[in-house]
Formats: structure tokens, sequence, C-alpha cells
């Protein structure tokens, strides 16, 4: 509870009636949509229209980082079913002030001072000028779509009444856009920008004083339409039927929660007056927060990357390490990337490969990527001049001198990649990070081709995905004689390139590739058992992964496939072959090694994908009868999630948001679903509304039962749900 004093929102009126209210939470280092920000601001308008006759107007700023963090999402994943009428009623209540203020009769400017999304982005929607200060930094916008929820603080049903219907919908809620500065004053997101934090109140002050009498919101104001028409205008009336097929066409049929509430509260809001929009738009959200899918995306998408992205997954009290000069040692398709993400953060890269012909070529993989930046607008000639500028390209190693970093990306060769250490290591800084990109072999076997006990302590797996300067997440690897020290740096690394880590410790196939592999063979063993190639592929879609299963086997290639399916089998004799194999073998025989090869399940032609291979049909004949296209999706599903759990109980991995984000992130598990090990966690059984670990295992059993005993949880998962434990946090 609030004392009389203390408030959320500070009241300071100057000598020409301009007040400015100043968000600033005393309890917390960041402002959100709490019990006190309700109380302050309540208070606060109340007392606007009480002193209002000596107002001239109003600024409303932030004393914090960030301008307003948006709504309590501790809460909201906390509420249940039975008090989703709380949820309402919090909401409204949050929305009557805002809207008061909007109505208030002089002008409100936002003096946007820090990152303003979802509810701080929605407080300034109920102002009529929005001024931001220029720093690239700075997000600002409506993300609530990608975690599940809506923008229920007058969101909606602003940006229906400011940009019109389908650019609200398309442009600004659906796909929940991060805006910069920059593209913000492009759509109207914000009105003005300045270029620094001192400018921002004058610049607010200022347009006050030039604007007296604009007080109204357009869509208050006298003769308002709204722009594009509203649903029943004919224009709009022929458009948005074809809505919601666009919009399952988008999601690829998958089930996300927030993007057909959206849609709704958006299409019925623009239909009615604004205060039975705002209602109906606050009844979509309290459906939404009581929803296990928002929930799911809600831990993984706030939760888990805000604790990775703090730090929780790095060793502590180890000083913050900046890499200044690296070597990539192999200019190919991963050295080059890698390159191009470390000069852009600033590091001097010496890009080293056999000869400099192939160090070019990689360096020109930058300059490649700059030029496309340029052509987009989102690059300049000076930029590009200063990123090339810090890559060497080059077969000398001595052009590493005292380099703090390596990052090894050469053929996948363990002879290779210790003589190209060994070569490197008399030129590198005493304490130099070694980083090996190696996608299969173990790190602790490749930290014994280091011939000193000192280096194999600093050496570590950095697994990146390709294509390096897209893919967000970046793998670590602790070997058994990794340091702590080791560890925490290349964590740094990663967050200096702008990317999310995740750590684990070693294992055949890490975590990722070892988890992955299990949905592809999963989808594979259906083609053997007469399922449709074509149901498997629209379920994997559907069921919220990026591509389709035989699809993405044709990416990855059944040549490496087979190969490291025989080195699991060498490493360890006893393990099962997987029915998926055989498919592999079968396909192998009939030449069909993949995309790389021209042909695989798909046709190719010139590179391109064609259709399925007509003659898979003869291989893998297509049964009568066929399974239920539930069950097709979660063979995928469960496959990959008790996988994850086995990497769990073998300590590979530790942390459920490295599971979640490590599978969504770098293996396209479904984002619907939180993640790997929140979809067990939070596994719903739609039927009898179950909510758990236990639900998962039922699921599970009866996917045993129909279609072998690999679906069976192991005793240690039993006992974790038994337990009422959920994963490590
Ligand atoms: N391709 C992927 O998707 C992917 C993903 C993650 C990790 N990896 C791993 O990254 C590494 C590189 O893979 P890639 O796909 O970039 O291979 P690539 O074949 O494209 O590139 C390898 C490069 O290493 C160079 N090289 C060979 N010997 C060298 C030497 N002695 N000194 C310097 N350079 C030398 C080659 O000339 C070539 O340019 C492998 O270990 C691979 O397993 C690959």
């Amino acid at each position: 509870m609030s004392t009389d004093t203390a408030t959320a929102v500070r009241y300071d009126r100057d000598a020409d009636g301009i007040v400015t209210l100043t968000l600033d939470d005393p309890n917390q280092s960041a402002n959100t949509m709490n019990e006190l920000y309700r109380e302050s601001m309540a208070a606060a308008v109340e007392r606007l229209y009480a002193e209002q006759d000596d107002i001239t107007g109003v600024v409303i700023t932030s004393a914090k980082k960030t301008f307003f963090a948006g709504g309590d999402l501790k809460l909201m994943v906390q509420t249940t079913k039975e008090n989703a009428g709380d949820v309402f009623a919090q909401c409204e209540s949050i929305k009557q002030a805002l809207r008061r203020l909007e109505l208030f009769p002089k002008p409100v400017v936002a003096a946007i001072n820090g990152a303003a999304l979802g509810g701080g982005y929605e407080i300034t929607l109920a102002t009529q000028h929005r001024i931001l200060v220029d720093d690239p930094r700075i997000k600002i916008g409506l993300p609530e779509a990608t975690l599940g929820l809506l923008p229920g603080g007058g969101g909606v049903t602003r940006a229906v009444r400011k940009w019109g219907l389908q650019t609200a919908l398309m442009d600004v809620l659906l796909q929940g856009t991060q805006f910069n500065p920059t593209k913000a004053l492009e759509k109207g997101v914000v009105d003005e920008l300045v270029a620094t934090q001192e400018e921002l109140v004058p610049a607010a002050k200022a347009w006050i004083k030039a604007n007296p009498e604009a007080a109204l919101s357009p869509w208050d104001a006298p003769g308002y339409k709204m722009p594009g028409g509203t649903p029943k205008s004919p224009a709009l009336a022929g458009f948005l039927p074809a809505f919601p097929a666009l919009l399952r066409k988008q999601l690829k049929g998958a089930d996300y929660p927030a993007p057909r509430a959206i849609l709704s509260a958006a299409v019925e809001g623009a239909q009615v007056d604004f205060d039975t929009a705002s209602r109906i738009e606050s009844r979509y959200l309290a459906n939404l927060v009581v929803n296990q899918g928002s929930k799911n995306m809600i831990q993984a998408f706030f939760f888990d990357l805000q604790a990775i992205n703090s730090g929780s997954l790095r060793p502590q009290g180890i000083e913050p390490y900046k890499a200044t000069k690296a070597v990539v040692l192999g200019a190919g398709m991963m050295g080059a990337g890698i390159a191009y993400v470390l000069a852009k953060a600033g590091a001097e890269v010496v890009l080293k490969d056999i000869s400099v012909e192939a160090a070019e070529k990689g360096k020109a993989y930058s300059e490649g990527l700059l030029d496309k930046a340029i052509s987009r607008g989102r690059s300049t000639d000076e930029k590009k001049a200063e990123l090339l500028g810090r890559i060497t390209a080059t077969d000398d190693p001595a052009a590493a001198a005292g380099a703090d970093l390596v990052v090894e990306a050469v053929f996948e060769d363990p002879a290779l990649k210790a003589k190209v250490f060994a070569e490197i290591l008399p030129h590198l800084a005493p304490d130099a990070l070694l980083c090996s990109n190696t996608s299969t072999l173990p790190i602790t076997e490749l930290a014994a081709g280091l011939e000193n006990a000192e280096d194999q302590k600093r050496f570590i797996g950095l697994h990146f995905f390709s294509p390096v300067d897209k893919m967000p997440l970046v793998e670590i690897i602790a070997g058994k004689e990794t340091s702590d020290e080791a560890l925490a740096k290349a964590y740094d690394v990663v967050l200096q390139i702008r990317k999310t880590p995740i750590v684990v410790n070693d294992s055949r196939g890490f975590y990722t590739s070892r988890v992955i592999g299990f949905m592809v063979n999963e989808g594979m063993a259906m083609l053997a058992e007469g399922v449709a190639p074509y149901s498997i592929e629209r379920a994997t879609t559907s069921a919220g992964y990026p591509a389709p299963v035989l699809q993405l086997s044709d990416e990855l290639n059944l040549e490496l496939m087979a190969k490291i399916a025989k080195a699991t089998k060498e490493a360890n004799p006893d393990y099962p072959v997987h029915p998926g194999s055989l498919v592999v073998e079968k396909m192998l025989e009939a030449g069909r090694a993949g995309r790389l090869r021209g042909a695989g399940f798909y046709d190719y032609e010139d590179g391109k994908r064609g259709s399925i291979w007509a003659g898979l049909a003869d291989l893998f004949p297509v049964a009568e009868e066929q399974p239920p296209i539930q069950d097709i999706r979660d063979r995928m599903l469960v496959a990959e999630a008790l996988e994850t759990a086995k990497t769990f109980e073998e300590g590979v991995i530790t942390s459920a948001a490295a599971a979640n984000i490590g599978s969504i992130m770098g293996i396209g598990f479904p984002p619907n679903t939180g993640g790997a090990a929140q979809f067990m966690t939070g596994y719903e059984n739609k039927a009898t509304g179950e909510i758990g670990l236990d639900a998962f295992l039922a699921r599970a059993d009866e996917l045993a039962a129909k279609y072998g005993d690999r679906f069976e949880a192991t005793p240690w998962l039993r006992e974790l749900a038994a337990s009422g434990k959920g994963f490590p946090a």
C-alpha cells in the first residue's frame, strides 16, 4: 500500500502554468503499471482538473532510464481464470485516468526520455504530441503481441483511431514492432525528435506555448474521420473479410494467442464509440492474461530473455570483459559472418585463412552485407568504410599480434583445429580467450589438442548459427577444463556482439544440435510409417516451427546426419537406432542427400526448391489410414521436449531459461510454446484444463503407447513431476 506522501507521479507547475508530471516510482528501478502508479496517476489527474484555471499545459516525462516499462507482467502470469475480472477492473481504472488526462482542456505533451514500450507508449498515446530523444538505442512501440498479449491500456483503441484499421494492424499492432527514433518519426509513432535529453522538456513546453489551443486528440476533435474508413465503409468492408485468412497464412496456421484477439478488438472497436471500444479492448486483454499460451510466451520472451541478458548464466564476481582485437581463423561461411558481427561491435578483426584471396573473399561478405544495409537506408558509406577498416584479411598468423580473442571456424577436423591453434597461440595476448565454433566436436576433446594446461582452461565452445549476422543465439559450451573466467568472458563477448548467450556443458551435439536431431528424426520416421509427406510438412508449420521438417532436413543435409548418427553410435554402441536414421539411409541410397546435392525430399532446379520428390511415394508408400494432425505435431514437440529433459538430467543444460531461449532462437522450437522447458511445465491439456508437467507426462505416455517407447519419460523426469518442482530457472 502506498503512504500519503509516496507517489509514482511527481507534480510540478512552473511560472508559465505548465505542469510537468514526472513518472518516478520511488520503490522500483523502472516504472510499471502497479498499484502505486494507478493511485498516483489518478491523483495527479484530479489535481490537474482542480487547478485547471492556473494551468496552460501538461508535460509528461520520466525520471527513470526507461520512460516507462509497461504492465506488471509478474502479476499477469500469476493471474488465474478466477481473477480475470480483477484484471479487467484494474485495466479499466488505469485507462480511466489516461482518458481523463487526454480530455484535459489544455494541451498535453509526452517528453519521452527513454524506451517506451507497451504501457509506456500507451501513456504517450493519450497526449496530443509526442517528442522523443533521438538516441538509436531507444525503442518505442507496442510489442505486446510478441508476449502473447494485446495493448490493453488504450493502445489498440488509439492506434486504430490514429492510423486507421489497416495500418494500425499491419504496421504497429500485429507484429509488435519496436521502432527506433528515425522509424518512429517516419511512421508517426512520435511527432518530433530532439537531439539531447536536455532539449526534451524545453521542446515540450515550447510546443505547448506555440499550440495553446491543441487540447484535443484528433479522434476527439469535431469532424474526425477514421483514416482508411470504418469497417462499414465500402473500401474497408471489401478488404476486411480477407484479413483472418491473411493472418492465418502469415502465422502458417500456428496457434498464437494474441493476433486473433488483437484483430477482433481492433475491428469491433472501430465500429463503436471510444469508451465502448476501450472496454472491448480491456475484455480481450483479460482473456489473454489468463490464457496459458500467453503465460508461456511471457515466460520466455520477457522473464527468460531478461534474465539471460542481465547475466543470469554468467559466473559471478569476474571483471567485465570486452574484446578489442579478435582473430577469426577460417574465412568460410561461418568465419566471414563472425568477423562481420565482431567488427560491427567495434573490435579490430584479423580474418585469417590459408590464402589472402580466401581471407579477402570472407571480408567481401561484410562488404555485401553493408551494401545491402546502405541500399535499405540502414547504414552509410562512412559506417561501411569504418567497419571494413577494422577487418584485416590475411594469411599471416603474425597479424594476430596481441589479440585478446580467437574464434576458430576452419573445417570440422580436430587435427586441423589443433594445428591452427598451435600456429596462432604464440602471437596472442597471454590471457586471450580461445573459442571454437565447432558444431559437433566435443569441446573437452578439442581442448585436449592444446599442449599447455593453462591454454585448456581458457578454451571454450562458441557455437554460432547460420547465417551469423541474422541468428540471435550463440551457444557457449564449457568443456571439463574450461575456467569460470573463460566462461564469463565468452558470455560478455556474446553480449558485446548483441546476441543472446546460453551456457551448456559439453556433450555430443551440445544442447541445440542434439535436440533438433530428435525433431528431424521424428519427422522422417513418420514417413516410414506411411504418413503423407504433405501432412508432415503442414503439421510442422502449424505447430509453430518456422520451416517444414522435410524441407529442413534437406537444408541440414542427410549425409551430415548419417555421419553424426555413425559418430554417435561409435561413441556409444548401446545408443538405440532411431527409425528416422533408416529413412536417411534409404534416401542416401536413392541419391537424395538434400539441397546441397540438388535432390532430397524435394526436387531442386538451379538451387531453387521445387515440389516434394514424386519418387518419395514409391520409397515410403502413404498408408490408407492417417494419424490425427495433433499427433504429428506432438510427436515432434514431445520428442524435442523429452530430449531437453534428458539434457537437464545429464547436467548438459542447467537452466529452464537457457532451454527455452536456446530452443526457440537456435533451433526454431515454436515460440508460442514458450520454449522446450516451458512446453513441459506449462503444458495444457485442452480437454481437461490440467496444466503442468503431469499433463505433459500423460501426453507423452499416450504417444508412447501408440508410437513406441522412445516417448517414455525417464524416471528422473517422473520424479521431478512428482516432486512438484519444475526445472531450475
Ligand atoms: N555451416 C554451419 O551452418 C555451421 C554452423 C555452426 C558451426 N559450424 C562450424 O564452423 C566451422 C566452419 O564451418 P563453415 O561452414 O564456415 O566451413 P567453410 O568450409 O565454409 O569454411 C572453412 C574455412 O576454413 C578455411 N581453412 C582451412 N584450413 C585453414 C587453415 N589452416 N587456416 C585458416 N583457415 C583455414 C578454409 O579455407 C575455409 O575458408 C566448422 O567447424 C563447422 O562445423 C558450421
